[in-house]
Formats: structure tokens, sequence, C-alpha cells
């Protein structure tokens, strides 16, 4: 089919959402009334003089999201030319701006001045004696990270879109990563929050279409899908995935390169793939094979069968199934107890076991990534995601 066709189409699928969002009332009021009381111009400049007098340094991937927040309160969407490869630190610059995609101004100035209110509050009480207790992390806004007994805990957290992942979480996902890798921190927890652990790429990630047309917005997301799945691929840190209710598509796939799977018996793991018109990502072409042999890799993956959590488990998928009522408190008391293994000890033994299959699962990944672009633009693609948008489909 034409190129300008599938626009069209994709165009119309957003007209299709903008009617869906125009009846829904209260998330319509709620990001009214968000709107009204956002930061005014004032709030915002105010912001950026005490961005100026922090007493500590919020380190570069604070400094970078600081720059994007600006960079889109002030100018609006990414207007500059991408910088040249090498050019590192302003393509780092650029890439941050760039992810924010169509945020509106408003949201844009609202979120720098909270990012900067909470490195006010923690920059002031960095003199003193920090309380054990759990310390959520400011400067996101898609998840909740929060770290105690030396466990980074990064909880999905979009639970009326059933943690669906946008453009804002997956960016947020990379950033949370890079620094709970650098982090005092022995092992990193995923979990999501609400009844699903998540229901995998945002379909409405389809939606907005740039000025370069569709065929920009698949080599932007194939781009985006890539590096999202290459932070996985090379955390140093033991990766424990807590799945506390169904998991979907991408957030099912990335659980091939985590080290510990815990689920609840509520939990499942499907990867409708077929039904969408795409095709595997997250490695899990490799990993799944290789971890519970090509038959039942082939259901999952091709024709998208739906496991239970007991089934995953006989797969090996998932290490162990906790029934829902004693989950997190089982859970967490496991947790708790690796925790205190030495940190080095562990990282190193990941390495041991990982590394022999990095240059593999970059490659595979790279690969999956650039037939996922092509993929996006097909009408069987196009076609399951407007299906979804209308209402008229569902998993
Ligand atoms: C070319 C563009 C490129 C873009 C960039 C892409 C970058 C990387 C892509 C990686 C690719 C990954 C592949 C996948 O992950 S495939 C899996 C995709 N997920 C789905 O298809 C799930 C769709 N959702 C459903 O089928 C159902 O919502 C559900 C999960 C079965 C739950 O059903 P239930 O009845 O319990 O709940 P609701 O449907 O009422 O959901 C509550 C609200 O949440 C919204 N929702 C849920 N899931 C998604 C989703 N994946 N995307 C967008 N929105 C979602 C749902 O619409 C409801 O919203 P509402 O209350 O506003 O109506």
């Amino acid at each position: 089919m034409a190129v300008v066709g599938l626009s069209g189409r994709l165009a119309r699928c957003y007209c299709l959402r903008a009617v869906r969002s125009s009846l829904r009332v209260p998330a319509l009021q709620l990001h009214v009334s968000k709107t009204a009381m956002g930061a005014s111009q004032k709030d915002f400049e105010s912001a950026v003089n005490q961005v100026k007098l922090l007493k500590k340094d919020p380190g570069n991937e604070v400094k970078l999201k600081l720059y994007a927040l600006y960079k889109q309160a002030t100018e609006g969407p990414c207007n500059t030319p991408k910088p040249g490869l090498f050019d590192l630190i302003n393509k780092a610059k650029w890439d941050a701006w760039n992810a924010l995609g169509d945020l509106p101004k408003e949201t844009a100035r609202q979120n720098y001045v909270d990012l900067v209110s909470g490195l006010r509050s923690s920059s002031d009480s960095s003199s003193q004696v920090k309380p054990e207790a759990d310390k959520k992390q400011a400067g996101y806004e898609t998840l909740v990270i929060t770290s105690e007994d030396h466990i980074t805990k990064i909880m999905l957290n979009r639970p009326a879109k059933k943690n669906a992942l946008n453009t804002q979480m997956y960016q947020e996902i990379m950033l949370a990563l890079e620094a709970a890798s650098k982090d005092d921190s022995t092992i990193t927890v995923f979990t999501g929050s609400g009844d699903y652990y998540s229901s995998g790429n945002d379909l409405t990630n389809f939606t907005d279409i740039p000025p370069g047309g569709v065929e920009e917005k698949a080599k932007n997301g194939a781009i985006l899908l890539r590096d999202f799945v290459d932070c996985f691929i090379d955390f140093p840190k033991p990766l424990v995935a807590v799945v506390n209710g169904p998991a979907v598509g991408i957030s099912v796939t990335v659980l091939g390169l985590f080290d510990l799977v815990y689920a609840s018996d509520r939990a499942t793991f499907h990867t409708p793939f077929s039904h969408l018109g795409q095709t595997p990502e997250g490695c899990s072409s490799y990993t799944f094979p290789k971890i519970m042999g090509l038959a039942k890799a082939v259901e999952m993956l091709i024709f998208g069968k739906k496991l239970t959590a007991g089934e995953a488990y006989a797969q090996g998928l998932v290490t162990e199934v906790f029934p829902d009522s004693t989950f997190e408190k089982e859970v967490w008391t496991r947790l708790k107890a690796y925790s205190k293994l030495p940190r080095n000890a562990m990282r190193i033994s990941k390495q041991i076991i990982r590394n022999h299959e990095k240059e593999k699962l970059h490659a595979i990944n790279a690969e999956e990534s650039s037939i996922l672009q092509e993929r996006w633009l097909s009408d069987e693609c196009v076609n399951a995601v407007m299906n979804f948008l209308s209402q008229k489909a569902k998993l």
C-alpha cells in the first residue's frame, strides 16, 4: 500500500483517539485541572534560577533532563538538525530534547519546576544524615523509583493505562537503569503498580505522526526500541522482575534478559505479535527458544499463546510462582536477604554468565528492531492498531 495511504490511515487513528479522549470526561477534567494549576512562567523562571544555586551536582542524566525540559518549555518540540555521530555532548542533548516528542510546553514547564523542586530538597538535605527508610527519587513521571535495603525498585506507574509503555516511559526506564547501574544498590527490581505488570507498548505511540511522516516515526521507534533493549542487555547488576499481574508484549520479551523472574499466580504472559501484525523484540527470537525450546517459543511468539504463571514457570521463563495473597511479603523477604550478598561477587558472576552472549544479543536486537521498523508500516499492523484505538479490539 502506498505510504500516502498509510499516513492517512494513521492520521485517522489519531483522530479516533482524539474522539475517544474527548468522551472520557474524568480523564479530561483531570488534565484540565492539572494544567490550570500548572506552573506559572514566574515559577518556571524561579526554578531556572534555583538550578544555578544547587549545592550538589545533580549528575549528567538529570542535567540532560533539565536541558530537554527547558528547551521544550521555551521552544516547543525539538526543531534543530540532529548533531553528527561524534558530536557526543550535543547529540546527547539533542536526543534528550527530541525524546520529549510533542510534550506540551506547559507540561514541560511544570515537569521542569517539579524536577528542580525535587533536586532542591535532596540538595538541601544532603548534609543531613539520610534516614535508611524508603526514598522516592524525583524527576520521573511514569515511574516510582525507591531505594531501600540496597535494592533499587523501579515501579512502572501508569496503572490507569495498565502500565503501557509510552515513549516517555521508555526514556525514563533507560535513565533509571543508567542511574541504578551506578548507585550503591546491589540488585535492581522492576514491578508494576496496580493490577497489571504491564500491557506492553502503548499503542497510542503509533499516533502522533511527525512532519517527516510515518517512515520517520517508524525509524525513531526502531532507534528507541533498540536503545531500550540495549540497556537491559548491558545492565551490570542482578536484575529482578516482580511480576505482580498480567504482562504483555515487550514487558514479557525482555524478561529473557532478567536474572530472576518472580510471578504472582495472577500473572499471565502474552506476546500477541502476529495478532498485531508485528514480530518479536527484546531478543526473544533468540532467548525464548533457548529458554523454553523451539516448540514452546513458537506457540508464544508466532501464535500468541497466553501462558499462566504456572506454565511460564514450567517453561523456564519464570523462576518461581507465589500465591497472590502472600506474593509481596514472600518476594520482598527473599530479595532483602539476597541484597545483603556481596555486591562485587554478584556483579562479576553476572558478567561471567552473560558476557559471552552480549555481542550476539546486540546483533539480534538490532535485527529485530529493524524488522519491526518495516512491520509498523504494514497494513496488518496499521489495521490492528486502528482496531484497538477505535475500541473494536482487545487482546
Ligand atoms: C511507529 C511507531 C513506533 C512507536 C515506538 C515503539 C517503540 C517500541 C515498540 C516495542 C514493541 C512492543 C510490542 C508490544 O508490546 S505488543 C503489545 C501491545 N499491547 C497490547 O496490544 C495491549 C492492548 N491492551 C489491551 O488489549 C487491553 O487494554 C488489556 C491489556 C487486555 C486490558 O484490558 P482491560 O479491559 O482490563 O482494561 P482496558 O482495556 O479498559 O484498559 C484500561 C485503559 O488502559 C488503556 N490501555 C491498556 N493497554 C494499553 C496499551 N498497550 N496501549 C495503550 N493503551 C492501553 C486502555 O485503552 C484503557 O484506556 P482508557 O481507560 O483511556 O480507555
